[in-house]
């Protein structure tokens, strides 16, 4: 669907056929980030990978994020071969993702043990990813600090606003006056100051913790290639810590409390999967990571949440680089894309019984969230596809196992499942998850 917002326009993509043109074959075309004015005040003028532009700059600092740094370029030339976000790198947090989990285990344990066993599983998966995310990146949990967490929740929830001045530049005052552009510049200078801290701790050698995290990786890379003539600005550091924090932490926790609330919903699948989980894990066990790759049935439980409750079911937009043809239709240049991939993971013709938690469909079936597929591409796919994949699959199977392993779950009494989503961008539920947990 071609519209027009304003000045700009706008395809709205809702099509697995389409999306293939789209991510796959005109990938090029559409690998373009469009430019929003309160990302670019949040993120250092878009310094970030996920809205900088495409371009050398983002090639860089995409590779720096996912692939090994050992390129012949001048410009980020390394000797050390890092992958933050290759699957080595990430399953070299094993043990900062197995103890997270045990403490979330053990706070429920606490809760049920102390007063009541009604617990709020929705922030309980907001610290678990907010914890597991912070030590990685920064070697360190921010758990006390309450105003870094409001700050990082106004911060992602600016992310998702729809600015009119973007679209209808005449109108570029509007947020001015009414004191939008004022507020999300004190929370990027708060949360500069904040992650200048961090930085500089980092610098002094101050931190404790046992392994190399984000931070460290990226100043290592910083003075060589200060060593070399071509340095990465400071800002761009920043930058990509705040991505971290910002594409990382609310997206997988609303995996987790998606197929939570569908595992209430659905009493007969969440005890197929505990028998799944207990036969692999045994009971009450503490679930390591190597036992995940013999539970298919969890697998698709997280697949068929992935479907139905996709994190971000727009995607980050993309702009075509110039003008086009689509499926037959004219496309300018600087046109943004928008992939309504909620609609396409619910489209009858590819789906059968789409609008059912039917997690059985992804058994003996090799569609994957890889970015192959594209009925289901939660992840995106193509050069801008999501590099976290591995990370927040990761976070969100061990969690579950741990989760379904060791307790028994229903919904509190009196209360209903309500399924409805709030706006963001991560979209929650619009209404906190509450769960009765007991031992099994
Ligand atoms: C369930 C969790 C997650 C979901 C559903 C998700 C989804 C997405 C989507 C839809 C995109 C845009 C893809 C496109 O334009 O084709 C994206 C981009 C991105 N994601 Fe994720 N993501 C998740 C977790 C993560 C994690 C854990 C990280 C980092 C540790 C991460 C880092 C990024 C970055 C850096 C980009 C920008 C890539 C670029 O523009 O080149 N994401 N993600």
């Amino acid at each position: 669907m071609l519209l027009r917002f304003g000045s700009k326009p706008v395809l709205v993509v809702s099509s697995a056929a389409a999306a293939r043109e789209i991510m796959k074959t005109q990938d090029l075309v559409f690998a373009n980030r469009p430019r929003f004015t309160v990302i670019s005040k949040l993120l250092y003028g878009s310094r970030d990978v996920a809205f900088s532009p495409y371009g050398e700059y983002w090639r860089q600092i995409r590779s720096l994020c996912v692939v090994h740094l050992l390129s012949n370029k001048r410009q980020i030339r390394s000797l050390c071969v890092v992958h933050l976000l290759s699957n080595k790198r990430v399953l070299s947090f094993r043990a900062v993702r197995e103890e997270e989990t045990t403490l979330m285990i053990d706070k429920i344990k606490q809760s049920y043990s102390s007063s009541s066993s009604v617990v709020n599983l929705t922030e309980l998966f907001k610290s678990l990813t907010n914890d597991v995310v912070c030590r990685v990146a920064s070697g360190r949990k921010y758990s006390e600090e309450r105003r870094f967490k409001e700050l990082l929740r106004e911060f992602v929830g600016y992310l998702g606003f729809f600015d009119v001045g973007d679209y209808i530049p005449w109108l570029w005052w509007v947020n001015k006056i009414n004191g939008l552009y004022g507020r999300v510049e004190r929370v990027a200078k708060e949360l500069d100051d904040f992650i200048e801290s961090v930085v500089e701790e980092h610098e002094r050698g101050e931190r404790k913790g046992g392994h190399e995290d984000f931070v460290d990786v990226l100043l290592q890379v910083q003075r060589e290639n200060v060593a070399s003539g071509s340095p990465i600005h400071r800002e761009s550091v920043k930058a990509l810590i705040l991505d971290m924090f910002s594409a990382a932490t609310d997206t997988t926790a609303s995996v987790l409390e998606w197929v939570m609330a569908e595992l209430l919903g659905h009493p007969l699948i969440l005890k197929k999967l505990q028998s799944e989980v207990r036969k692999i894990a045994g009971v009450k066990q503490a679930i390591t990571e190597d036992k995940l790759e013999k539970m298919p049935y969890l697998k698709a439980v997280i697949k068929e949440t992935l479907r139905l409750h996709p994190p971000v079911p727009l995607l980050v937009p993309r702009e075509s680089m110039r003008d086009t043809q689509v499926m037959g239709y004219n496309i300018a240049a600087r046109t943004q894309v928008f992939t309504n991939i909620w609609t396409i993971g619910r489209d009858l013709s590819l789906w059968a019984r789409p609008d059912e938690f039917w997690p059985e469909r992804f058994m003996d079936s090799l569609v994957d969230f890889r970015g192959h597929d594209f009925e289901f591409i939660p992840f995106g796919a193509g050069r801008r596809g999501c590099p976290g994949i591995q990370f927040a699959t990761s976070v969100d199977e061990l969690a579950l196992a741990n989760l379904v392993g060791n307790f028994n779950f229903s919904l509190p009494v009196g209360e209903e499942l309500d399924m409805s989503e709030a706006a963001g961008l991560a979209v929650y539920k619009r209404t906190t998850l509450l769960a009765v947990v007991t031992p099994c």
